[in-house]
Parts: C-alpha cells; sequence; structure tokens
C-alpha cells in the first residue's frame, strides 16, 4: 500500500482527494493537516465521508509528513516553497496542487504572483504533471506540479494542432468558463450565491496568472515558438466544471483534424474526442477524470472552434493529482479514478 498524506484537508481540492482516495485499492490515508481544525474528525466536517474514514486533522509536521511515500499539497500558493523541500528530504514524493512549481522561469512566477518564489532551488526537478505530455517523466519524478484547472483544458485542446505545427504562434484564443468552487472553499464576497448565482462575468481581463503557465505549455507543444493568446475568464454560476473555448484560424487545411486528434488521444484513458460536431456539457464530465473535446473546422473560412470540458476539482486538480501518484508509483493509471460523471 502506497502511505499518503495531504497537506490542506479542509480545502475543496483537499476533499476531492480524500473522496478519491478513500475508494483508492492502493492507498493507505495516513496523514491529513489542517492548523485551523487540529484534532477534529475529518468525518464531522465532511459528511460524505461517514464510514470512509477515521482520520483527524493534524497540524502540519515535516517528520510525520516524511514517513509517507507521497505528500499532496492542497494548499494556497507559498505553501509548499515553505514546506516542500522538508517533506522530500525526509523521504517523501510531493505532489503539489497549487501553482508554486508551475512555471520554470521563477522570476516570471514573482511577477504573476507577486511574491518571492521561495523554492528556486527545487523548480530544476519540477515536473510538470499533465500526464498526457509528459508521461515518462513523471515516473520519475520526486516533485509534480499539477497544472491549473484553466491550463488543463486549454492545453489538451490546442497541444495535437501545436505538435503537428498546424498552428503558427498566431493569435490564439480561449474563452473559459469556471465553476465557483474554482475560487476555493475561503470563499470571498463575489462567490456567495446571492452574488454569483443567475449571472455571469468575465475576470482578470487585463490578465490571469494562468495566462503564463497556458503559453508555457502551448510553446512546449509548438517546439519553443513564442505563442500568441488571449484568455478571457468567466465566473460561471455553477458548481463544478470548465468549459473552454479555444479558436484558431488554419486556411485551407488539408488535414483530417478529427482523425489527428483521435489518434493523438487513442491511448489516453482521460481524453474523449467526441464525435465531429458535438456539443460537450460540463455536466458529462462533472465528478469524473475526463476531458471531453469536440472539433469544430469551417472549411470555407480556415475558422477552428475546439470545445473542452473538464470538472475543475478532479481532471483540473485532485483527479489529475491521483493519475500523476498512480503513474509515480507503477499503478493502474486509473485506480481510484473510475467514476463515470453524475447525471443529471
Ligand atoms: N479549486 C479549484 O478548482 C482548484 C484549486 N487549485 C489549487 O489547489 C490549492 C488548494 O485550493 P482549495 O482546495 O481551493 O483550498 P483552500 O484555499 O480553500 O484551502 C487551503 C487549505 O490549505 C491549508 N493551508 C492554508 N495555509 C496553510 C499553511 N500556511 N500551511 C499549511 N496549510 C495551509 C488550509 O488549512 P489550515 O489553514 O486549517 O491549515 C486549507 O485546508 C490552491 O493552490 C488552488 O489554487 C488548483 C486547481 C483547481
Ligand atoms: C473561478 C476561479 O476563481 N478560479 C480560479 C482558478 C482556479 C485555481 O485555483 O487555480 P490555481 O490552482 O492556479 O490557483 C482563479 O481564477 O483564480
Amino acid at each position: 500500500m502506497i502511505k499518503v498524506g495531504i497537506v490542506g484537508g479542509t480545502g475543496y481540492t483537499g476533499v476531492e482527494l480524500l473522496r478519491i482516495l478513500v475508494n483508492h485499492p492502493d492507498v493507505s490515508l495516513e496523514v491529513i493537516t489542517s492548523r485551523s481544525e487540529d484534532g477534529l474528525r475529518v468525518d464531522e466536517m465532511f459528511p460524505n465521508l461517514r464510514g470512509h474514514t477515521d482520520l483527524k486533522f493534524s497540524v502540519p509536521d515535516a517528520k510525520t509528513l516524511g514517513d509517507c511515500d507521497v505528500v499532496f499539497f492542497a494548499t494556497p500558493h507559498g505553501v509548499a516553497h515553505a514546506l516542500a523541500e522538508e517533506v522530500l528530504n525526509a523521504g517523501a514524493r510531493v505532489i503539489d496542487l497549487s501553482a508554486d512549481f508551475r512555471i520554470a522561469d521563477a522570476d516570471e512566477w514573482e511577477k504573476w504572483y507577486k511574491q518571492p518564489h521561495g523554492a528556486r532551488e527545487l523548480l530544476p526537478e519540477a515536473v510538470y504533471g499533465l500526464p498526457e505530455v509528459n508521461r515518462e517523466q513523471i515516473k520519475t519524478a520526486r516533485l509534480i506540479a499539477v497544472p491549473g484547472c484553466y491550463p488543463t483544458s486549454v492545453q489538451l485542446g490546442f497541444i495535437p494542432l501545436l505538435e503537428k505545427g498546424l498552428l503558427e504562434p498566431q493569435m490564439l484564443i480561449a474563452d473559459c468558463k469556471s465553476a465557483v468552487s474554482g475560487a476555493g472553499r475561503g470563499a470571498s464576497v463575489g462567490t456567495l450565491l446571492c452574488e454569483s448565482s443567475e449571472s455571469m462575468n468575465a475576470y482578470a481581463v487585463a490578465g490571469h496568472r494562468h495566462l503564463p503557465e497556458i503559453r508555457q505549455g502551448l510553446s512546449r507543444a509548438a517546439g519553443g515558438k513564442a505563442i500568441e493568446l488571449t484568455f478571457v475568464p468567466h465566473l460561471t454560476p455553477m458548481i463544478r466544471g470548465i468549459h473552454s473555448t479555444l479558436y484558431a484560424r488554419i486556411p485551407n487545411l488539408d488535414v483530417d483534424l478529427q482523425a489527428l486528434f483521435e489518434a493523438r488521444y487513442a491511448d489516453e484513458p482521460f481524453v474523449d474526442v467526441m464525435p465531429a460536431g458535438s456539443h460537450p456539457a460540463t455536466r458529462s464530465v462533472k465528478g469524473s477524470n475526463t476531458c471531453r473535446l469536440a472539433i469544430h473546422y469551417h472549411k470555407d473560412t480556415g475558422q477552428l472552434i475546439i470545445l473542452s470540458v473538464i470538472d475543475n476539482l478532479v481532471k483540473g486538480a485532485s483527479g489529475q493529482a491521483v493519475q500523476n501518484m498512480n503513474i509515480m508509483f507503477g499503478l493502474d493509471e486509473d485506480a481510484g479514478l473510475r467514476q463515470v460523471a453524475l447525471m443529471p
């Protein structure tokens, strides 16, 4: 059994990790931390876990965490910078759900996250945990940076085209809608029911911190070419889900894009390329680790539209984190992740 610790058990990604891991056949949950809820039974805070775990929250302690085989950080930015090295040195592998190790350039990270990078020395060994791109490096990694939710949905949609050199680093557009849970459990006023239901708004139009992460991933797929991307996130009145509508223009294309996407993801357990012309709904992935894609190409105008949906808390965070763990420990990649999406 893989001994697992979780730092930050009271947020949405923490409780989603628990929901997945209590049914994982190869995992023994050892530690779950919360400084504010120290001593409280986990199932007192989250009744959905009654009957599934006897764990209590405890304060983070590097020695106890280091005794685990792997430690997930489901914490705000900066926490893994401060704690990861000690946990790694104590012998555990680390899977970080925050943005602390996602951007390879520490100066760029500081520009977007507006705080000093607290662990520059660890950056060279951090592996960006998008299995559809980095599966081989993930197998041997000690430190995984789990991609952000928007970056997961956008990269999976554009990457097959960039890898084949079909998109010049022209102006790409990602028009993305997120559920409110993406803002975390420490909700600000803007995410209260009265504020966010029956309404929708764009935000961070001047520049969202996921922009450099998306550009980095797309540029790598394009063999290092710089990417021009317009990325506009929106808050929508849903609990879970991200819907990304991706736009590009490829005039006079003589390639069967549907076949290209189907071939690129044929062996991927968590990417579903739907029949041409489909309109995937976020509901079709709610609670599951799947990304569903649909390709729409208008030959007469050269307009390409790709639709990409994920559950922000599963493929966009905790499910993808567990997928990484499965790869790192040589387990079945879909162990603990076989949930079918909830309908309706
Ligand atoms: N929500 C989403 O859809 C997605 C979220 N993420 C990322 O996952 C991470 C967690 O987000 P979310 O689940 O919303 O969590 P929250 O921000 O709601 O919760 C944070 C958790 O971290 C703990 N924590 C906070 N500060 C510290 C600290 N200094 N040391 C140790 N523990 C600390 C808190 O417990 P306590 O303070 O009691 O110790 C709490 O359990 C974030 O980095 C977020 O950006 C990534 C992708 C998607
Ligand atoms: C709806 C909403 O507020 N979404 C969050 C993104 C989700 C997230 O937490 O991303 P990180 O893991 O990179 O922090 C936001 O826009 O900041």
